[in-house]
């Protein structure tokens, strides 16, 4: 079974109705209990950064998660899911993250001919051949974004091109994100997350 960390994220129902999809049991709770012996995490999100953060402070979810993560349980965090698991964002604001992921979390430039939010499907480029994700080269995903993650090259598995490289897919040893939304890619999303499952969680 899979832990969904319960802070009132808005894209919750859609990733549990993906993983019921794929016959794959979850839990949405807060339990500090629960989080510390689930054998796989799922961090959602879509909105805001800073509320989000506080969210997670506020019900003390960010030191669990953190301790969670140190005895070895792999985590994904999905868009806004993916951003907070960075040192920072500076989104409406300079604030901090949790810091699983070195790097930073800052706006899409302004380009002529690219609309912020990046608001659609974009084609992965891989960047770690050996990674359980690397079938997601030349792969279509959908995205709904207006800020980015900056990140050394070394947790970088794959990016879309957009008004900048973008980090599709992260990892950081058992840190995981997608910028992108699994529950709103088809079956390509519903692959990566059964991925995430048998190859990251039961492998
Ligand atoms: N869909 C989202 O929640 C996006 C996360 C973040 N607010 C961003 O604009 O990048």
């Amino acid at each position: 079974m899979l832990t969904i960390i319960d802070y009132d994220a808005g894209n919750t129902y859609n990733v549990q109705k993906a993983f019921d999809f794929l016959g794959v049991k979850t839990e949405l709770t807060a339990d500090p209990e629960k989080i510390l012996a689930s054998h796989g995490l799922i961090l959602p999100g879509v909105g805001a950064f800073a509320p989000a953060m506080q969210t997670l402070q506020a019900r003390g979810l960010d030191s669990v998660i953190k301790q969670a993560v140190a005895k070895g349980t792999p985590l994904l965090g999905i868009c806004l899911g993916m951003q907070l698991l960075f040192e920072s964002s500076s989104e409406y604001g300079q604030h901090a993250g949790l810091a699983l992921i070195p790097g930073k979390v800052i706006a899409l430039p302004a380009k002529k001919g690219f609309k912020i939010p990046q608001m659609g499907w974009n084609q992965h480029e891989l960047r770690q051949s050996d990674s359980v994700f690397a079938y997601v080269a030349q792969e279509y995903t959908y995205f709904v974004h207006s800020f980015y993650a900056q990140c050394p090259n070394e947790y970088l598995v794959s990016q879309v091109e957009y008004s900048a490289p973008v980090p599709a897919i992260v990892r950081n040893k058992n840190v995981y994100g997608f910028q992108f939304h699994p529950e709103k890619s088809g079956q390509v999303g519903i692959k990566l997350l059964r991925t995430f499952v048998e190859e990251v969680v039961e492998a």
